[in-house]
């Protein structure tokens, strides 16, 4: 009241005394603006008559306004009208408060709020008979319309009006959404499941992208957003869900109530409708059948501990284990961990991974835990969930675990004991729910011995250990060769020529799965169309001079040597590695050789002799 007042004085406006008469628009004018703002009119046209029916006989009138203060419409009692009239409360006249002073209808447009303005609170001495109660309606997009208001006799004030016209306006600004072109999503929610439908919940609308473009009055605040962030902001800003599981909700389960996360922690409740744009959003018809049912499988190429390993892997699908990945750079311990996920239950559920190695220290905390509003300075203004909150209901994937620092380390591990996230700054405990698969390459037993590994979060992460084998150990190169290249270029049939096959063969391949799979791309992609068959010219330079190095050092080695011993000495050695790398277990030597127990054993006893 008192900002109004002030720009009342600051534009010279007189409380008292003779006044110039008020712009009014003739009949013509008036068609033109009520044309000009057709949409509102006809939509508040209904809600006024409602609004009139409550209030009729007691003395006053609704009014709607359009953003300039010009009164388009009015309803109320004849005699009510008539002395409206004598202080040009009437269609076609202006109310905005450089011409009436300090008023409802006037000061909520400035405001772009909710006002009462009641008897000698009006600036202008003569206006002081009234009581008004105005809301501003806003357009999907943020902007003002106009104002609906209730004027009355200032004798005849009711505090409830102000209720009354707010939930008015709200009904205006919600079948407005309805008639909301072009829009793709359209979520409705409030904090209770009940309040989904009625005039208090909150409507936005998203593009195919995912960007909030519209939102109502209630949306926005119950978001904490303003009207500059629509088309500002993305919806996995506010909600722990993106626009493909939105639009996959929508489609599966029409009318459905959801309930989600708020990035503040919160739990909301969602309906989603699908408008005609939401089609360009590809999601899977059945996101439960999205993944197939043993995702695992696609990675048994055959190599007999590869194999062994995803078996036991499926033994602990679904269930509260966690996992921990161990493997050289580039063994595909995050395709495994993904392929896990996909495996189990919780597969239409997020998969977050977090590559411990990449994230600043400093930035650890606030990547992982989240942060309230305003936490530490550079902070978003509306917070941040983190990533464990992201992972809520579905995989939290840490990669190179071991490379976390150990005040983080203490951290984690509270969150794994208590099964809460405390985000930066804030004091009130979050309850997660994920299923853990961690990845390092480290030796983590000897980061422990060296007390650079917490002993207590090893054993909480260690639920299960599998060590994925470096590719020079794998007996299914060719296989697995065959199958990348297939995945790479699924209509046509490529193949290793022979030269090639043999140089991929010997060589150590030390990036691994990385490695080859790169070295493989980049062969596709320098293929002509009619070609089907990968030359040293499709390689990567630096990949030839290494495979032709490799290859010379065990030619060179093998000239010096009679043919016998040279075989001799190389089965010998991969017999002794086999033996090593499976820590003597003779069955698993075996398994990684390709021969039988029986053989392995009349083997060493050929070496020995
Ligand atoms: N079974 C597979 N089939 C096809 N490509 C694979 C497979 N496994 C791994 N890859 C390829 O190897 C790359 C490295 O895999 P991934 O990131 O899973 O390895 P990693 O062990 O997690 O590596 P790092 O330890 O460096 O994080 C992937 O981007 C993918 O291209």
């Amino acid at each position: 009241m008192s900002r109004s007042w002030r720009r009342c004085l600051d534009a010279s406006l007189a409380p008292v005394g003779r006044l110039q008469t008020p712009p009014q628009l003739n009949a013509s004018q008036l068609a033109h603006a009520t044309d000009r703002q057709g949409e509102l009119v006809a939509h508040a046209r209904p809600v006024m008559q409602y609004l009139y029916a409550q209030t009729r006989d007691t003395g006053s009138m609704v009014i709607l306004a359009d953003e300039r203060g010009t009164l388009l419409q009015t309803l109320g009692d004849t005699d009510f009208l008539g002395r409206a009239e004598r202080v040009a409360l009437m269609q076609g006249a202006s109310w905005h408060e450089s011409q009436q002073g300090t008023n409802a209808i006037g000061t909520a447009i400035a405001e772009i709020a909710p006002v009462v303005v009641h008897g000698p609170e009006h600036f202008l001495e003569r206006n002081g008979f009234l009581t008004c109660a105005a809301a501003p309606v806003m357009a999907p997009d943020g902007r003002l319309l106009g104002v609906l208001d209730i004027s009355g006799d200032h004798r005849g004030h009711h505090p409830h009006t102000i209720g009354l016209v707010r939930s008015a306006a709200q009904m205006i600004e919600n079948r407005l959404f309805e008639t909301c072109h072009g829009d793709t999503i359209r979520v409705r929610f409030h904090p209770l499941a009940e309040g989904i439908g009625t005039v208090a919940e909150g409507i936005i609308v998203l593009k195919e992208d995912g960007w909030i473009t519209c939102a109502n009055h209630a949306g926005l605040s119950l978001l904490g957003l303003c009207p500059a962030d629509l088309g500002a902001m993305p919806v996995t800003r506010v909600f722990q869900i993106g626009t493909s599981e939105l639009a996959s909700w929508g489609r599966r389960r029409p009318g459905e109530i959801m309930s989600v996360i708020r990035n503040n922690g919160e739990r909301i409740f969602l309906r989603v409708e699908l408008g005609r744009g939401a089609r360009q959003i590809i999601v899977p018809s059945h996101p439960q059948e999205e993944a197939c049912a043993d995702s695992l499988e696609p990675l048994n190429t055959g190599d007999a501990v590869m194999k062994a390993t995803i078996e036991k892997a499926r033994r602990v699908v679904g269930k509260p284990i966690a996992l921990l990945l161990q493997g050289e750079s580039g063994t595909g311990k995050e395709i495994f961990a993904k392929a896990f996920h996909d495996s189990g239950p919780r597969r239409s559920k997020p998969f977050v991974a977090v590559d411990c190695a990449t994230l600043p220290e400093n930035l650890i905390e606030a990547e992982l835990f989240g942060y309230m509003p305003g936490a530490f300075s550079g902070a978003r203004k509306e917070g941040y969930a983190g990533r464990i909150r992201s992972a809520i209901g579905g995989t939290l994937f840490l990669d190179e675990i071991g490379d976390m620092p150990m005040a983080q380390q203490a951290r984690l591990l509270r969150v794994l004991q208590e099964r809460e996230v405390v985000p930066v700054g804030g004091s009130k405990p979050i309850p997660v729910d994920f299923v853990l698969v961690c990845a390092t390459h480290r030796n983590l037993k000897t980061e422990m011995e060296a007390e650079r590994f917490r002993a207590d979060l090893y054993y909480r992460i260690n639920g299960l250990t599998l060590m994925l084998p470096p590719l020079r150990e794998r007996s299914d190169f060719a296989a697995l060769t065959s199958r990348v290249l297939r995945d790479l270029s699924p209509e046509r049939h490529l193949y290793l020529g022979d030269a090639v096959a043999l140089a991929f063969a010997k060589y150590s391949w030390p990036g691994n799965l990385r490695q080859l799979v790169n070295a493989l791309r980049t062969a596709c992609a320098l293929l002509n169309d009619d070609e089907s068959t990968i030359l040293w010219d499709h390689l990567p330079d630096d990949l030839i001079n290494e495979l032709r190095q490799a290859s010379q050092s065990l030619d060179i080695s093998s000239m010096h040597l009679p043919q016998e011993e040279n075989l001799h000495v190389l089965s010998s050695a991969a017999i002794s590695r086999a033996i090593d790398i499976s820590d003597g277990n003779m069955s698993e030597a075996a398994r990684r050789l390709g021969i039988s127990r029986n053989t392995l054993y009349r083997r060493l006893k050929i070496i020995k002799s």
